[in-house]
């Protein structure tokens, strides 16, 4: 039975948080009324795998809450193992073309609005990140961990290659030469390799505490004129953005190319089978 204490937790949690209204279906969209900070859980169970749906509801769910002036986004996960697998590779294993064009389009989208999002943006990982998951993580602009998660590109790995937005997302977080061996290795870290890399900034005990440290974050720029603040991130990371809409239409001509291409649909095939494979044993 639940306790009086915990019961009047949540009522006043309750009070202080509003869903809103155009919610999607596969992120949920929390704003605290006291903080004026909205937490977007990806809810895409069992591990967020990024397909189309989620990656459009994720940019619904961004886009929304920087019009209506929140005063920071926090992203975190539905799940307490898994903040994203990434890339769902059932839509790039034997893909329907125009799904799998949609599906890059859309992950671009994402990317462009998280990194180039106005507002202070912070992520909470309450669990793996491996691949899209960290691309989502290092787009924003301040990360808590938890313990025993893992987090890297690993794109490598599995014979694909880290489209830009990878690279500038790791140059933005980590020293050019850490940055560049850590992709080029394909190299998922322990919770502890991350803190000590600067790959996240820090790491809490629980879900709970991670919000918290990340709406401390977020309130360290009370005292700042957003549009100073916004237009500061922006001369940032305004090169990569601009690179990054200079090469769009080349990375998804060039995506498509390389997942059409036999071996590498043996490859995903064969990586599909592992992990199923994992659960059969
Ligand atoms: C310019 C561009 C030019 C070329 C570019 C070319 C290509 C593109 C290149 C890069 C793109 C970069 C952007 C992002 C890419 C990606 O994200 S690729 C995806 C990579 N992801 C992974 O490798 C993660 C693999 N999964 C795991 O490590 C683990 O599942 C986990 C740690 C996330 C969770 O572990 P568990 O909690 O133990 O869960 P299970 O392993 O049991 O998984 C449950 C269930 O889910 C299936 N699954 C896992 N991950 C994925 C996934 N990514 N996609 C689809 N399905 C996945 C898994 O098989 C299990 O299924 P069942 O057994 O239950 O059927």
């Amino acid at each position: 039975m639940m306790s009086s204490m915990s019961l009047s937790r949540m009522l006043r949690a309750a009070s202080v948080c509003r869903t809103m209204s155009t919610a999607t279906k596969l992120t949920a969209v929390e704003v605290n009324d006291k903080t004026g900070i909205a937490t977007v859980t990806l809810s895409r169970p069992p591990i967020n795998a990024l397909n189309v749906e989620l990656l459009h509801d994720l940019y619904q769910s961004i886009k929304e809450i920087e019009n209506n002036k929140s005063r920071g986004l926090i992203l975190t996960s539905s799940n307490d193992k898994v903040f994203s697998a990434g890339l769902d590779i059932n839509e790039m294993y034997r893909p329907d073309k125009d799904r799998a064009r949609l599906l890059w389009t859309k992950l671009q989208d994402v990317w462009l609005a998280l990194y180039g999002c106005a507002l202070p943006t912070a992520a909470a990982i309450n669990g793996h990140a491996p691949a899209g998951g960290c691309l989502l993580a290092t787009s924003c602009e301040y990360r808590v961990i938890l313990p025993q998660c893992r987090i890297g590109l690993n794109e490598i790995q599995l014979g694909l290659v880290p489209p830009i937005f990878c690279m500038f997302n790791f140059l933005n977080v980590l020293p050019r030469r850490v940055a560049e061996r850590a992709l080029v290795q394909g190299r998922i870290f322990t919770t502890e390799q991350a803190l000590q890399i600067g790959l996240v900034d820090d790491v809490a005990s629980s879900k709970e505490k991670a919000l918290e440290k990340c709406s401390q974050f977020i309130a360290t720029f009370a005292q700042t004129n957003p549009l100073a603040r916004s237009l500061t991130k922006l001369k940032f990371r305004g090169a990569d953005l601009q690179r990054f809409e200079s090469e769009r239409t080349n990375e998804l001509e060039s995506f498509l190319e390389f997942i059409d291409h036999p071996q590498m649909q043996e490859d995903l095939g064969i990586y599909l089978e592992g992990l199923k494979k994992k659960n059969r044993n």
